[in-house]
């Protein structure tokens, strides 16, 4: 269990090592405070897992770092119950002219194991790392994912209640990434607790139970990891847009017109009329077997003229990961001026080999596309206006995964 209770802590910046000097002889302040946290509380269960979000300077590592004990609060109480080991910076607490196995004890007593409990646990820790000879090298000669198999592997098996993983992470190779990502849920089914931090929203959805959004040093929101990763994302598309007016981001409350709790991000410059899902056969649906076609039909109108508009349409899973999503800019569909008032019904059809469970369908309208599939503005971007439930096909093979990738198979028996 981690409680953390009103911490904050703030640096400060010095434009040079002589203005430090200069400070504690004349006493005048010749620096300039950061706020890299304020005021933040929360708590992670065993067997939890906090994911935090918040772009680059939010404070995410300092937080970390807070927890591991790297770095002292200037106010507020951090309590763990047991040992928080992790994944941070590489290379920390680790002697570049040492060998592997050296570091090992070095870093393994560092993260509080007795010598008896090291020499007991050296070669699980060897043979995760599958480093083989290079472990009797000095680590000055290892590669940042060579570093990163060692780091993780020892602060892994150092027994901790509380295991920090942050971008760090993504330095190793994919196959070492998802042993590591093994060892990470085993370690959760055991009960202890994680704190995940990442860029990928996706892995947040799926690994988290709860997440932070982090803006500022600042709480911007605290609780139902798909709501905390939405509210973000809409913010990094506020600040991608460049239109004159701002995005504003709400929570929409609708008569049955369609979903009745929605997210919209939106300048107000586009409404959603309607959205309905069909059958084949015409018929509005909310359910349908997997494998079969739909017709997705949304009506919007728009309060302005636009130049080059475009129409997105995205599918989400239940932990809210895109399961796919695109637009007619990104389907290079050309598209035709509209005019203020003037209603546009945008038709989609298309199959649905994903597996049984519940989807949601978000819509997108956005001016000028640029790039690989950016936009000058970000008109309207309402999530979760539907939900369409997938029901097994009878007919379908039997299969694990996200959807149906249905292959086709070749078998040469040799004699
Ligand atoms: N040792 C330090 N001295 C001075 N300022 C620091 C120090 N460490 C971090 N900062 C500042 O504190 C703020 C928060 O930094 P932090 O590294 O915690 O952000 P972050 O959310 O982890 O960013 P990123 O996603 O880029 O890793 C930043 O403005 C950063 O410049």
């Amino acid at each position: 269990m981690i409680t953390v209770k009103n911490v904050s802590k703030k640096y400060r910046i010095y434009h040079s090592p002589a203005d430090r000097l200069k400070e504690i002889v004349t006493r005048k302040k010749y620096h300039k405070d950061l706020q890299a946290l304020s005021g933040i509380s929360f708590s992670v269960a065993d067997g939890e897992t906090l994911g935090i979000v918040g772009e680059n300077g939010a404070g995410k590592s300092t937080l970390l770092k807070i927890l591991q004990g790297v770095v002292i609060p200037d106010e507020g109480e951090v309590e763990v119950t047991g040992k928080v080991t992790g994944l941070l910076e590489l290379g920390t607490g680790f002697n570049h002219e040492l060998t592997g196995i050296e570091n090992i004890y070095m870093n393994g007593t560092l993260l509080g194991m007795s010598k008896d409990e090291i020499d007991s646990k050296r070669d699980e820790i060897i043979n995760f790392t599958e480093l083989g000879d290079a472990i009797n090298d000095p680590i000055k000669t290892y590669s940042s994912g060579m570093l990163m198999r060692l780091g993780f592997s020892i602060a892994i098996h150092a027994d901790p209640a509380c295991f920090l993983v942050d971008e760090a992470l993504s330095v190793g190779d994919a196959y070492f990434q998802q042993k590591c990502m093994r060892a990470i849920q085993a370690f959760k089914e055991k009960g202890g607790s994680i704190i995940f931090v990442s860029h990928d929203m996706n892995a947040v959805k799926t690994l988290c139970d709860a997440a932070i959004f982090l803006e500022k040093g600042s709480m911007v929101n605290f609780g139902n990891t798909k709501e905390v990763v939405d509210l973000y994302l809409n913010v990094i598309l506020q600040k991608s847009h460049q239109g004159d007016l701002p995005v504003n981001i709400q929570e929409k409350k609708t008569e049955k017109k369609y979903n009745m709790n929605y997210s919209e991000t939106s300048t107000g410059e586009v409404e959603l009329v309607s959205f309905k899902v069909f059958n084949e056969k015409g018929n509005e649906i909310s359910y349908i077997e997997s494998e079969n076609v739909i017709r997705v039909v949304y009506e919007i109108k728009p309060l302005r003229d636009f130049d080059e508009p475009h129409y997105g349409l995205m599918i989400r899973n239940t932990f809210g990961v895109s399961i796919f999503e695109t637009n007619t800019y990104c389907m290079n569909v050309e598209t035709e001026k509209i005019q203020k008032d003037q209603n546009v019904k945008v038709e989609w059809l298309m199959n649905l080999p994903l597996s049984p469970g519940a989807y949601s369908f978000s819509v997108g309208v956005a001016n000028k596309g640029f790039d690989r599939g950016s936009f000058e503005e970000y008109s309207l971007l309402a999530h979760d206006v539907e939900v369409v439930t997938i029901l097994l096909n009878d007919e379908s093979i039997v299969y694990g995964g996200l959807l149906n990738l249905k292959p086709s198979i070749c078998i040469l028996n040799k004699d």
